[in-house]
């Protein structure tokens, strides 16, 4: 008996599936949380695909929680508005006027945009920042700075810029529960009132650690992190990190991001991995396949 010739397109794509499924088996019912970085956000195509990658995650039995970003946009409206905003070390410098910018385009415009790509591809998003239910409350981010020349810590004045000092999970719970993905705009609240700008990547990590996440992904603009001569790094620890930055292979807005990997894989999170956000489902490619993507980070 001779069997049915089959397209070999086809066959492909049931293959894709058989691949996936001891990775859907592995991740069912166990926390994801995706940031989403302002950089990856900027084409429209892409947005859908990462609102569908999302929506097919939930589908499947996992727990999607997004965290995005939005920094280019807050300088293209700060631009707009004529106020001046400086980086140090990939944290944006905040004045109280930048800091109501920032919550206007995070909590209002990038938030609510990022819902109705989700809802649009057939799930249910509900938009929060850390000030919904008081469930992040941050405090002023205390950093210090080595001067090359004298050695000395030099203490960094970034004005309102916050960490999560505490994450209370139960309105993430309480969202994702009832079959919902909660999207979260990087804004808290300090016990002072003030509203505070917090990086993206930060919020991500603090919002994957107080959920015990199995991962936390992050996705930006660059394959991964790269080392000196351009080539993607597959897979770093702590110490490895640390040798990174002491010899300046990582800067800009890679320091947050290590620094949070970093932190994640050392509270309860399984593992961090770093991708290509302007790669059409660089996510189901990282999460669902043999071949994996961009940078995992474990302990
Ligand atoms: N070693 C490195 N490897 C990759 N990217 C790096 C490295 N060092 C610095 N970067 C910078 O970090 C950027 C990613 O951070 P960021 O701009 O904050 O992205 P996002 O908006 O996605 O959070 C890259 O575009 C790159 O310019
Ligand atoms: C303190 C700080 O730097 N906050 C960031 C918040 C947005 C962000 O992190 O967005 P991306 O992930 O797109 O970079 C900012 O003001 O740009």
């Amino acid at each position: 008996m001779t069997g049915h010739a089959i397209d070999p397109a086809m066959l492909a794509k049931a293959e894709t599936l058989t691949e996936a499924l001891p990775y859907l088996q592995r991740y069912a019912g166990k926390t994801f949380v995706v940031k989403y970085g302002g950089h990856a956000m900027g084409d429209a195509a892409l947005a859908r695909d990462f609102a569908a990658d999302i929506v097919l995650l939930k589908a499947v039995g996992i727990n999607p929680v997004v965290v995005h970003g939005g920094g280019p946009q807050i300088g293209a409206m700060l631009k707009r508005v004529g106020v001046e905003s400086d980086f140090i070390d990939g944290l944006r410098v905040t004045t109280k006027e930048t800091a109501e910018i920032a919550e206007m385009v995070l909590s209002g415009a990038i938030n609510k945009e990022l819902v109705g790509w989700i809802n649009a591809a057939g799930g249910r998003a509900v938009g929060i920042s850390g000030k919904d239910g008081g469930f992040v409350k941050a405090a002023k981010l205390r950093r210090t700075k080595k001067d090359p020349d004298s050695n000395i810590e030099r203490i960094i004045d970034l004005g309102f810029v916050g960490e999560p000092e505490t994450v209370d999970r139960t309105i993430i719970d309480t969202i994702s529960a009832s079959g919902m993905i909660p999207v979260i705009a990087p804004i808290g609240v300090g016990e002072d009132g003030h509203t505070y700008n917090i990086n993206a990547d930060t919020m991500a990590g603090a919002v994957a650690a107080a959920l015990g996440a199995a991962r936390l992904l992050l996705l930006t603009d660059v394959a991964g992190v790269l080392d000196k001569s351009g080539q993607l790094l597959t897979d770093l620890d702590p110490a490895k990190i640390a040798a990174l930055q002491d010899d300046g292979t990582i800067s800009g807005g890679m320091i947050p991001k290590l620094e949070t990997c970093v932190a994640a894989v050392q509270a309860k999170v399984d593992a961090a991995v770093i991708l290509d956000g302007r790669v059409p489902h660089a996510m189901l490619i990282e999460m669902f396949t043999n071949s994996g993507a961009g940078t995992l980070i474990h302990k």
